[in-house]
């Protein structure tokens, strides 16, 4: 998984088209943007290796667009990370850019747009890589199946962020519907379509059938579930019933196996699971997805393990598994703290007095600005600036982000985590921290009270760029004690992380990759929110950006030289 071998390798060429399509995602149409007129967009396949090259066409009326290829690092490419005002400048209507970058290691993973909530707007799809001609995976299984998981809103994506930036705050509410590989029935249980009792079922969509997702198996055989999360709000849990999962891979990394009877999943994590089908074969089985960490108010999602050669639609001799509690976090902390690294795997630097080089703890609050809602990061809320930090930072185009401030890295002194904030104040920054070129980092992530009283919510962050070791979680306030229980010995390698409400997590990694990355929570409107801060580091050994990156703020002036015209 982390080693590339130097047999053949391939280029994946893609012309894509970027643009509104009508879909019917649940059964209820609205605009949702497209690739190629397809929701969820192609998944792309390759081996580990490749090097794909995307020309992506925007053909959104009037927004600009990037896309973010999430797991993979972009190691010398990190223009080609697809996140607006960071590593380019988004794509302007009509134009075309194009991203070529390596998929160096075999891996579940995804993309999807990384602009305002287009991602939230349908700009999704997966993209798998397998291990490298020649070589094996670690486990063996007979076949695979992908399952993407989303979930689904009614309002669109403009309604969606004019509410969470207005005054007084409109929340965006929980989803409509939860989603498989861009299917799902809103107000209807596939289950209660299925047994004919429509009456449980939304009216006015009961003319309209979406598709199930349909797992074709074959009696005792093993099959690989390749499951992602690209959910804009929800935290989700797959529960397959009467079969049991192995887990085995976790963002591209593989784990120590463990059999689990149902997993959390949150957004923009992904794994691999192996299920045996080893049970009646004259059924189907159902399985389950549904939502945790907040009151569910969406429907589980269901999906078909079809014992061949049974029909897909016929009866089902058991109901579908139930997803445990939404707040039953006593399981979801017991689940996180089965995930170690398979043996052999990369271990974190350590065991010398300078290591960790340097702590940051971030401390994510919810917070006002001038009365909008917000969620900060050590009291700064981000935003972002018009010239993309690649750029302004590769060329020392000082003043490109404002005055260059120094955003804290430690906790305040005994905060309180179980209050609501004293000071629910916050000013909205760029939250640069600037990282040594190979500088071996902690980040302590720092869960607190939200706003209101007695509430704290789940918080997936991912990293840009890099994979990080998952070296512990905690309850309350970090404290310098809690360093000493992490876990140096086989901790999981992953690119996203969940931090438990009142919570902390603790993570390390290396800065070994030249670029401005962006570190945040990957609940959409959390990020549009301001949840999240920029990592830079080794910028001096980036190469040549490519031109259609770089033209727009400041850098887009000073690179335009208007023609001269004759007088
Ligand atoms: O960011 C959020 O805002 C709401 C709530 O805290 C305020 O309405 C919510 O549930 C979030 O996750």
């Amino acid at each position: 998984l982390w080693e590339v071998s130097s047999a053949s390798k391939a280029r994946h060429n893609f012309k894509w088209e970027v643009g509104y399509v009508f879909w019917s995602p649940d059964c209820v149409e609205s605009a949702v943007i497209g690739i190629n007129g397809q929701f969820p967009g192609p998944t792309i396949r390759a081996k580990a290796g490749d090097t794909i090259v995307v020309e992506l066409k925007n053909s959104l009326p009037t927004e600009g667009v990037v896309i973010h290829w999430h797991g993979i690092r972009q190691f010398g490419t990190p223009w080609a990370d697809g996140t607006a005002s960071i590593s380019q400048c988004a794509i302007n209507p009509d134009e075309t850019f194009v991203y070529r970058f390596k998929v160096d290691k075999a891996g579940t993973h995804m993309y999807h747009g990384h602009y305002g909530m287009q991602r939230a707007g349908g700009l999704y799809g997966s993209l798998i890589v397998e291990v490298a001609e020649g070589e094996e995976e670690p486990f063996h299984y007979d076949g695979e199946f992908n399952l993407l998981l989303s979930d689904w809103y009614h309002q669109n994506i403009f309604d969606q962020m004019a509410g969470l930036s207005s005054k007084p705050f409109r929340w965006i509410g929980e989803p409509q519907t939860l989603l498989i590989n861009g299917r799902g029935q809103y107000n209807c249980s596939l289950e209660a379509k299925m047994n004919g009792s429509s009456s449980a079922c939304d009216t006015s969509s009961s003319s309209c059938d979406v598709e199930p997702v349909v797992l074709p198996v074959l009696p005792m055989k093993t099959y690989r579930l390749r499951i992602a999360s690209i959910t804009s709000l929800a935290s989700l849990n797959l529960a397959t019933g009467n079969h049991k999962m192995t887990v085995v891979e976790a963002d591209g990394n593989y784990v120590e196996p463990f059999a689990v009877d149902d997993m959390d999943i949150y957004s923009g994590e992904s794994y691999s699971v192996l299920i045996t089908t080893d049970q009646n074969p004259s059924s189907n089985y159902w399985i389950s997805v549904g939502v945790r960490g907040r009151l569910p108010k969406t429907q589980p999602a269901l999906a078909i393990l079809n014992y061949q050669p049974n029909s897909p639609s016929m009866a089902m001799s058991s109901r579908p598994p139930t997803t445990p509690a939404w707040n039953d976090y006593a399981r979801s902390r017991a689940f996180s703290h089965k995930i170690f690294s398979r043996q052999g795997a990369p271990t974190p630097p350590q065991n010398h007095p300078s290591i960790p080089h340097r702590q940051i703890a971030l401390l994510g609050t919810q917070t006002r600005i001038d009365g909008h809602i917000r969620w900060s990061i050590n009291n700064i809320s981000l935003v972002l600036p018009s010239t993309p930090y690649l750029v302004s930072m590769r060329y020392g185009l000082k003043g490109a982000f404002g005055a260059p401030t120094k955003p804290t890295e430690s906790l305040p002194r005994g905060y309180n985590v179980s209050k609501p904030p004293t000071n629910p104040n916050s000013t909205e920054g760029g939250n640069v921290y600037r990282l040594r070129f190979n500088a071996t980092v902690d980040v302590i992530l720092q869960n607190a009270n939200a706003l209101a009283d007695n509430v704290s919510e789940i918080h997936p962050w991912h990293l840009h760029g890099h994979d990080f070791w998952v070296l512990g979680y905690g309850e309350g306030l970090f404290g310098k004690k809690d360093a000493a229980g992490f876990n140096l010995k086989n901790p999981p390698l992953r690119n996203t992380v969940v931090v438990f409400p009142y919570g902390w997590t603790a993570i390390r990694f290396v800065a070994n990759n030249p670029g401005v990355w962006a570190f945040h929570c990957h609940i959409e409107p959390h990020l549009h929110m301001g949840m999240g801060v920029i990592f830079a580091e080794g910028i001096e050994h980036v190469g040549k950006i490519p031109d259609e990156a770089v033209g727009c703020g400041m850098a887009g002036k000073m690179w335009m030289k208007p023609p001269r015209v004759k007088h």
